[in-house]
């Protein structure tokens, strides 16, 4: 039995192989447009089980993760902003203000079988930002693929006045909770 990571995500490969984990990568098969659910908690756990099954009917005995990430503003969801100027107003949303992070992590195995899905919370607190800065943040391009339109990991890391919570969730995968996931089911990640 061998960990497979079902995502395109490379953040979530690269969190992975920090911590030394053994793994292969699937791409997953679920579509997230689909789902229209308004809890976040739920949402994101809901993603995350659709892709690692997706990919669970692929590899049948092999363990598979799947995880969804959305950040939500006044109870909100924000996925990925689908051009530059959705970019934009999610920026200016976010400026000087408070918001959650959720990442949901669903662990699933068809023989013998297995399903385990949690979700993380992490409360991010961006400075106040000038509408110069964002429009060149925006020209950048690095958050067009990210939910809420930024990369902590990344130029969108300068926004970030405190972080509550795991900050790997807000790159994508909440290590410490998969890692106590991965030992309640006798392995870990490294
Ligand atoms: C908030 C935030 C999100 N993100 C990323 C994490 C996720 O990859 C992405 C949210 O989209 P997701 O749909 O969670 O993931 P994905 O489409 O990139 O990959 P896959 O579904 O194949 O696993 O935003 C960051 O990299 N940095 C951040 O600061």
């Amino acid at each position: 039995m061998g960990l497979v990571l079902a995502s395109t995500s490379p953040r979530r490969r690269q969190l992975l192989a920090m911590v030394g984990a053994r793994f292969e990568v699937e791409v997953p098969g679920a579509d997230e447009r689909e789902y229209c659910l308004e809890d976040p908690e739920r949402l994101v756990m809901a993603l995350a089980r659709a892709k690692a099954e997706s990919v669970a009917s692929r590899r049948p005995r092999d363990l598979v993760v799947g995880a969804d990430t959305v950040v939500v503003l006044d109870g909100r969801i924000l996925g990925k902003p689908a051009d530059g100027r959705e970019a934009r107003e999610m920026l200016e949303a976010l400026s000087g203000r408070t918001h959650e992070v959720w990442t949901g992590v669903a662990l699933v195995r068809r023989e013998p079988e297995a399903c385990r899905v949690e979700a993380e919370r992490t409360e991010v607190t961006f400075r106040s930002l000038d509408p110069d800065e964002v429009d060149r943040y925006v020209a950048l391009g690095e958050g067009m693929d990210k939910a809420g339109a930024y990369a902590v990991q990344g130029v969108g890391g300068l926004f970030v006045e405190r972080i509550e919570g795991c900050y790997f969730n807000v790159v994508g995968l909440p290590l410490a909770r998969l890692h106590t996931m991965l030992r309640r089911l006798g392995s870990g990640l490294w």
